[in-house]
């Protein structure tokens, strides 16, 4: 039987506890969003497959717990990830601050050229915003990455943020989409033409 999607990428979400890591995975893989909190304990995962640039991207989302205590374990899957989504809420400061020490925790337990993301959760909580854009959009700046704020409650920017990690984990393999070709196949024409 020929295989339903053309390439599996395995994701990890990071991030202090109650940032909203579980609820961004079921906004994004069942598109639901729940109002009480029940604290992940280990380690699970959801899967979706969307539609990258005409490939089909099956995409396994592993949710990890923030909580200190199960650190043990969530370290041990970052090894496999091919993209890591760091989280923060815009209403906690500490999340934010804290992002510093995932970022450490990254490169002590996940593989050299894992793909990272940041995104600000929360962001439909405005009156009780206490992290700045400008400040996320400079940390992420800082370590070369991408930076959404997100909401898994109005859903905004959910889709897009997985999408975006996605995408550039397959222009990473090798896979050019087709609008990197079209960019590749002009950028050639104009080094011909030059001459260069
Ligand atoms: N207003 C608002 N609340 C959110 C949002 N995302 C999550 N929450 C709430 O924040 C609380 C914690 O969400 P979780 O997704 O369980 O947090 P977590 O990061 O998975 O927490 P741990 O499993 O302990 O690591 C819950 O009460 C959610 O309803 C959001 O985008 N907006």
């Amino acid at each position: 039987m020929a295989k339903a999607y053309d390439h599996l990428f395995k994701l990890l979400l990071i991030g202090d506890s109650g940032v909203g890591k579980t609820c961004l995975i079921i906004r994004f893989a069942e598109d639901n969003f729940n109002n009480t909190y029940i604290s992940t304990i280990g380690i699970d995962f959801k899967i979706r497959t969307v539609d990258i640039e005409g490939k089909k991207i099956k995409l396994q989302v592993w949710d990890t717990a923030g909580q200190e205590r199960f650190k043990t374990i969530t370290t041990a899957y970052y090894r496999g990830a091919m993209g890591i989504i760091l989280v923060y809420d815009i209403t906690d400061e500490k999340s934010f601050e804290n992002i510093q020490n995932w970022m450490k925790s990254i490169k002590e337990n996940a593989s050299a050229g894992v793909e990272r993301l940041l995104l600000g959760n929360k962001c439909d909580m405005e009156a009780k915003r206490k992290v700045q854009k400008e400040q996320a959009d400079k940390l992420a700046r800082e370590h070369g990455i991408r930076f959404f704020e997100t909401s898994a409650k109005s859903s905004m920017n959910v889709d897009e943020a997985f999408s975006s990690l996605a995408r550039d984990i397959l222009l990473k393999s090798g896979e050019p989409c087709p609008e990197h070709r079209k960019f590749q196949a002009r950028r050639t024409l104009t080094v011909l033409a030059s001459g260069k």
